[in-house]
């Protein structure tokens, strides 16, 4: 199922953030956001996790245009994207239960209810589910551990297993590794390969152009008001055919 955004265009006020941008992700691939600071990278992951609605353009998933369908139709398929904001944003529970709210509102409401009555721990599915996440992120041996006391890169990685219990189609990383050592964000950038690997689309925003390189198949760079160049990442990296491209991957000052 591909996401795309199609000539999207926002302001914040009269402050215009970007115009015209246009990427997709399709599923199996992980496409890298790359540009720098302010350039709109979660203002763009925002729009194509059906947060909110771009003043200009669409954005078109599985074949529909999104805020062309009606409201429930659009619930849904928001349910089909996972996103991992640049806070971790736990609660105050364990583990466990903070990677089983991933499944919880993403839940179709029927579901929910049924899981809400049925004690969602006690479920198989779910428990399996939780469980595996955790696993593929390296914390399964943390299931039972208070969220508040993991370390930053610890409740990072947990933020990732929620989002990915769900077994969502697309998943958006904003800025997954920022704050992050060697070691954690070693294991996100795994995590994010064992995800493509299964088939789901993702897409990463990031200001490290290293790595995009390590974890991208392709990229998109923004900077100066739109994307200026999106492809393969060894072409835009090596060879990029626009000159703000190369300069912003040549660590010089772009606008
Ligand atoms: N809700 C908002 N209201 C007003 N301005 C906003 C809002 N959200 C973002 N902006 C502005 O839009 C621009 C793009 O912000 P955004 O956070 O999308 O950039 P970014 O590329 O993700 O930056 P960073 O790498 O620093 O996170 C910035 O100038 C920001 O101040």
């Amino acid at each position: 199922m591909t996401l795309r955004a199609d000539g999207v265009g926002h302001a914040f006020g009269d402050e215009p953030v970007f115009s015209n941008v246009s990427l997709a992700v399709d599923p199996g691939e992980v496409l890298a956001i790359i540009g720098p600071s302010g350039a709109g990278k979660t203002t763009l992951l925002r729009f194509l996790g059906l947060f909110e609605r771009p003043d200009e353009g669409s954005v078109v998933f599985d074949g529909a245009d999104v805020w062309a369908v009606p409201e429930a139709d659009r619930l849904s398929l928001r349910r089909r994207v996972g996103m991992v904001f640049q806070d971790a944003g736990l609660f105050e529970a364990d583990v466990a239960r903070n990677v089983e709210y991933g499944l919880r509102v993403r839940r179709p409401w029927g579901e929910r209810l049924r899981d809400e009555l049925a004690g969602l721990v006690g479920r198989n599915g779910t428990a399996e589910a939780v469980r595996e996440s955790l696993e593929l992120v390296g914390l399964a041996d943390k299931a039972d551990q208070d969220a508040a006391s993991l370390s930053g890169g610890e409740a990072q990685r947990v933020s990732f297993a929620r989002a990915l219990a769900y077994d969502p189609d697309v998943l958006l990383l904003d800025e997954p590794t920022s704050d992050l050592d060697p070691r954690n964000t070693a294991v996100i950038e795994e995590a994010v390969r064992a995800a493509r690997d299964r088939g789901i689309g993702v897409v990463v925003a990031t200001h490290d152009m290293n790595q995009a390189r390590r974890v991208a198949d392709r990229v998109a760079v923004l900077l100066d008001g739109g994307v200026v160049e999106v492809g393969p990442v060894e072409r835009v990296f090596e060879t990029p055919d626009d000159e703000r491209t190369r300069k912003f991957v040549a660590g010089e000052l772009v606008y």
